[in-house]
C-alpha cells in the first residue's frame, strides 16, 4: 500500500514513524510520503490562504496550490507504482462520511491512498469540484462530531485504523478479529496475571476463574456473552443492524 499525505504541518506526522506503522513502513509493507503543501507555492511568502469571497470569519485554503499539489502527487505516485493506478483521495471533513471499523477494512484492501489535510476554515470547494470532474475517487471522512482544527489529527487517526488491517502488519491476525467493531460487537473484558490482585484501597480483585479453567470452548463462550452484554449496555446502536438480521433470519 502506498499513503501520500499533502499538509501545511508535515511534522505533525512524524508519529507514523513510531512503532506499528514506522515498522510496517521499514519493512516495505507500507510505502507513506509525507508532503509539505507549500512547495506547490510560487510567491515570496508561500501563501496557501486567503480570507473568505463573501466575508466571514477565519481564512480559506487557496485552490491553486493543492489543483498543483494533486497534479505532483499523483505523477510522483504513478511513476513509484509503475502503473497508471488512481489513488483514493480522502479529505477529513467533520461534514464527512463517518469513518468506522467498515471504513477501515475497505480502505485497507486499497492500493493508494491520498489525505489531504485542510487548515482555517477549510479547503475552496472547487478543489472537490476539480476532482470530480477529472474523474478523481474522493471520499470525505469525520471521526466524529466534533471540530477539529485541521486534517492531520483524523488522518494519524484513519491511517493507523487502516494500516494496521494491511496482511503483516499486526503479527497475530488472529487479534484483529476478536478486538471491539471488529465483528460488529465491543470487545470482551481482558484480565492478566496476577489472578488475584489486592489494589491500593486494600480490596482483594479475582480474575474472572472461568479463564482459569482451561476448558477454551466455555472460555470462548464467556467472552462472547461479555461481548454482547457490554454491547447491549454501552452501544445498543450496534446490535439495532445485528437484532434486526436475527428477526429476519
Ligand atoms: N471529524 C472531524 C474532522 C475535522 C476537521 C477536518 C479538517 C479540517 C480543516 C479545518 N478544520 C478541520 C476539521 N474536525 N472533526
Amino acid at each position: 500500500m502506498r499513503i501520500d499525505v499533502i499538509t501545511i504541518f508535515p511534522e505533525y506526522l512524524t508519529p507514523l514513524e513510531l512503532s506499528l506503522i514506522g515498522r510496517a513502513r521499514r519493512e516495505g509493507l507500507v510505502d507513506l510520503h509525507v508532503h509539505d503543501l507549500r512547495q506547490w507555492t510560487h510567491d515570496r511568502h508561500r501563501t496557501v490562504d486567503d480570507s473568505p469571497l463573501g466575508g466571514g470569519a477565519g481564512m480559506v485554503m487557496k485552490p491553486e496550490p493543492w489543483a498543483a499539489a494533486f497534479s505532483g502527487v499523483r505523477e510522483s505516485g504513478q511513476a513509484a507504482l509503475g502503473t497508471d493506478v488512481e489513488p483514493l483521495i480522502i479529505f477529513p471533513n467533520p461534514a464527512g462520511e463517518p469513518f468506522a471499523q467498515s471504513t477501515a477494512q475497505e480502505w485497507s484492501r486499497c492500493e493508494w491512498l491520498v489525505f489531504a489535510c485542510g487548515r482555517y476554515e477549510g479547503i475552496d470547494e472547487r478543489v472537490y469540484q476539480h476532482l470530480a470532474d477529472v474523474g478523481c475517487e474522493v471520499a470525505l471522512a469525520s471521526l466524529g462530531d466534533y471540530v477539529l482544527n485541521g486534517g492531520e489529527v483524523a488522518v494519524l487517526a484513519i491511517t493507523e485504523a487502516v494500516v494496521r488491517l494491511v496482511p503483516g502488519v499486526v503479527g497475530n491476525a488472529e487479534s484483529l478479529i476478536e478486538e471491539s467493531h471488529a465483528a460488529g460487537l465491543l470487545e470482551y473484558p481482558v484480565f492478566t496475571r496476577p489472578a488475584s490482585w489486592t489494589d491500593p484501597a486494600g480490596v482483594v480483585r479475582e480474575a474472572p476463574p472461568i479463564l482459569l479453567s482451561g476448558d477454551h470452548g466455555k472460555i470462548a463462550a464467556w467472552r462472547q456473552e461479555q461481548s454482547e452484554a457490554r454491547t447491549r449496555e454501552r452501544r445498543p446502536d450496534l446490535l439495532a443492524p445485528l437484532d434486526e438480521d436475527a428477526a429476519g433470519s
